[in-house]
């Protein structure tokens, strides 16, 4: 469970995030707002990339200004950008990055790697340098540089937006598939149908938080 108490954040004199208290307890729940709404700088206290000006964020009990590296343990972050999140030029070296800072045995290392790229029908690219995947096999190697670290908790910060239809869809089953509690902030409405909980930021505080049936339609009128 993710709790969110009194928050606000500031960069400098600027106010993004307004008083918002928020327990977030379901599988999957989806941030939506229009541009600057806030939706990034929330998803980024979540994991402790960003700390509150005021108030606090817990995870599962451990508050993220003073548990920081507990926190990003359990909850990994996936970035809009998958060029943000690759930092070594060839695919198993990357995924092994993360293992490798967690202490993991080398077995164990090439175990986990040969069971992520399976899973997403990337085996044979093991070896292949990362920057030539196409769009959506760098974000599902994104993807599985964070699942590799077995977190409790997938935070994902608009992981579709750069991808054309056919791996918009990819990405979007690989998302359903998580056993992980899953927490997306998203302009593509049509991927949250399913979701439990739908939050409509707007201007860093909420305008609605509800069933898919309920948020979407308001954020869609509000926006039209
Ligand atoms: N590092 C930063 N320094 C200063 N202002 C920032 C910074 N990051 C974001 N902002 C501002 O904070 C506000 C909220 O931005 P944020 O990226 O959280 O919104 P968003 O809803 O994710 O937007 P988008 O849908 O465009 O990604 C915006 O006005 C943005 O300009």
């Amino acid at each position: 469970m993710i709790e969110i108490t009194n928050v606000s954040l500031a960069y400098g004199q600027r106010t993004v995030l307004r008083d918002i208290s928020l327990t977030l307890s379901e599988r999957r729940i989806a941030i939506v707002g229009a541009n600057g709404s806030g939706k990034s700088s929330f998803a980024r206290l979540l994991n402790g990339l960003l700390l509150p000006s005021e108030g606090t964020v817990k995870v599962d009990g451990l508050d993220t200004r003073s548990h920081g590296k507990d926190v990003r343990r359990k909850v990994g972050f996936v970035f809009q950008n998958p060029d943000n999140q690759i930092v070594f030029p060839v695919v198993e070296e990357d995924l092994a990055f993360g293992m490798k800072n967690l202490g993991f045995t080398k077995d164990t290392i090439a175990a986990k790697t040969t069971e992520i790229l399976t899973r997403y029908d990337m085996l044979d690219l093991r070896e292949h340098p990362a920057h030539l995947l196409s769009g959506g096999q760098k974000q599902l190697l994104a993807i599985s540089g964070v699942l590799v670290m077995d977190p409790a908790y997938v935070v994902l910060d608009e992981p579709t937006t750069l991808l054309d239809l056919r791996n918009k869809r990819r990405i979007t089953r690989a998302i359903d598939a998580l056993d992980q509690t899953v927490i997306i902030a998203s302009h593509d409405l049509d991927l949250l149908g399913d979701y439990d909980r739908v939050i409509v930021f707007d201007e860093g505080g909420i305008v609605a938080d509800d069933v898919p049936g309920k948020a979407i339609p308001f954020y869609v009128n509000r926006m039209s």
